[in-house]
């Protein structure tokens, strides 16, 4: 299986005074392609620094981070606007939706970005919303507008879909459908998902779960029989 990251002792700390904050603390890991990772831990635990390294929005104090064999930790920004705009995409809690652009320009937005994207309308109907495509963010639900967020993400065709609590703001039977789409993503195009999460329902879903508690990994779970998004429950 191909690695898209690997983490060699990941460290991120805050000096706060006299006191130093060990936000993640000697962290390592290996993600493959098209795995499921669910990375899961209580508040304050550092799943946000994770996703932050994770997604080239911060450099690490210490430590060595690899997407395939480039090495993030020693990247340029300008290398890292290219990961960020190519290799990754983002899926937020709250969806933020470009509120004066409608269904099909937020997710051509993203596809204008990146190097290879997929085709925008595509990508809408993969995720039920192509008879939205002139809709505002207002005139959705906010399952509809988390749908949008993923097309958003997807048509970028990144490597690895990176997401951080993408269920947090939706009841229980949206946040399934929510879910079953990203599982989908996962299976149809064989790319990474990665979810961020402290809700440990999720965490059966996924390939491996990665749990993590006062900036460390704990240990990291191998489901053998991930389950889908209908047999779980939170
Ligand atoms: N910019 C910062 N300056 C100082 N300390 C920070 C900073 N960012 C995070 N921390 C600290 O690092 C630790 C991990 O924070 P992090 O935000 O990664 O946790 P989290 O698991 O995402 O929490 P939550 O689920 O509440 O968002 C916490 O103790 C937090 O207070």
């Amino acid at each position: 299986m191909q690695t898209v990251l690997t983490a060699n002792k990941l460290s991120k700390h805050y000096q706060m005074g006299e006191i130093t904050v060990k936000a993640l603390n000697d962290v390592s890991f290996e993600i493959y392609e098209g795995e499921f990772v669910v990375v899961l831990g209580p508040s304050g635990s550092g799943k946000s620094t994770m996703l932050n390294m994770i997604g080239g929005m911060d450099k690490a104090s210490e430590g060595e981070i690899y997407y395939r064999d480039e090495p993030l930790h020693e990247a340029t920004e300008r290398r890292l606007t290219w990961y960020r705009r190519n290799a990754i995409g983002f899926v937020f809690q709250f969806y933020n939706l470009i509120p004066n652009l409608n269904t099909l320009e937020n997710v051509m937005l993203s596809t204008e970005l990146s190097d290879h994207p997929l085709d925008a309308k595509t990508v809408l109907a993969e995720v039920d919303l192509l008879d939205r495509a002139d809709h505002f963010p207002s005139q959705l639900s906010g399952g509809q507008q988390q749908r949008v967020a993923i097309a958003r993400a997807i048509a970028k065709n990144p490597d690895i879909l990176l997401c951080d609590e993408p269920t947090g703001a939706l009841d229980f039977t949206t946040g399934l459908s929510v879910l079953n789409l990203l599982k989908k993503f996962n299976k149809t195009y064989r790319k990474t998902v990665i979810i961020i999460t402290h809700n440990a329902g999720i965490g059966k879903i996924g390939d491996r779960v990665f749990y993590i508690k006062d900036g460390r990994i704990e240990r990291i779970q191998e489901n053998e029989k991930p389950l889908e998004p209908e047999e779980v429950s939170w």
